[in-house]
């Protein structure tokens, strides 16, 4: 397959969280993405609007699809959903709430793009930890489309929120 390299943030805090991380990895391939890498995992303190909640687990991938920005994002949802994920606008979704498994698009390529649906680069992959620490370990030179360093946004962010390594990379498929 040749497209562009991506990178996907992935997160679980319901039932065994790293079970959940793998079993995305997994199901990627079948939806045109093709996964070339992972970071180890970390389990985060919850951040955002709903903060009494389980711990998370997170970590990125370094992805390569042929798949344009919502072909990408729907290729996620799907994953999701064949997670038992409940969707956003869906009965019982709650915003930043418990889920069993969560799967961002953080950057594709040097695309910039703002569509109701999709914002790339997201728009808070300069803001979180356990988003900045996994990538900045996949590549330490990351920047985003206008060329701020994912290095620097980390060196300038507060300690507070907690990002702890907690398991060796997720498994990936060699081709
Ligand atoms: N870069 C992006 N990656 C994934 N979803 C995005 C992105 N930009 C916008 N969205 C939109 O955000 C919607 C809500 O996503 P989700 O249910 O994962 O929200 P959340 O996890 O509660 O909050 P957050 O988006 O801050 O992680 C998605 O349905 C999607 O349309
Ligand atoms: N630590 C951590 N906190 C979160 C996470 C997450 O993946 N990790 N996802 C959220 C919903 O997008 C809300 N808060």
């Amino acid at each position: 397959m040749s497209g562009r390299i991506g990178y996907l943030g992935l997160g679980s805090n319901v039932g065994d969280r790293r079970e959940q991380l793998q079993a995305a990895v997994d199901l990627l391939a079948g939806h045109g993405v093709r996964v070339l890498a992972s970071s180890s995992t970390y389990d985060t303190d919850p951040v955002g609007e709903v903060l009494d909640q389980p711990s998370f687990l997170n970590a990125c991938l370094r992805i390569e699809t042929a798949l344009d920005p919502i072909g990408l994002l729907d290729a996620c949802k799907a994953v999701e959903r064949e997670r038992g994920r409940v969707l956003a606008g869906e009965p019982g979704y709650v915003h930043h709430g418990p889920r069993p498994i969560d799967v961002d698009v953080l950057l594709l390529g040097d695309l910039t793009f703002a569509h109701e649906r999709l914002s790339l680069p997201h728009e808070q992959v300069l803001a979180r930890r356990f988003v900045l620490i996994p990538l900045l370990e996949l590549d330490f030179d990351l920047t985003v489309p206008d060329g701020r360093r994912l290095a620097d946004a980390l060196a300038e962010l507060p300690l507070d929120e907690g990002v702890r390594r907690a398991g060796p990379p997720l498994a990936v498929a060699t081709h």
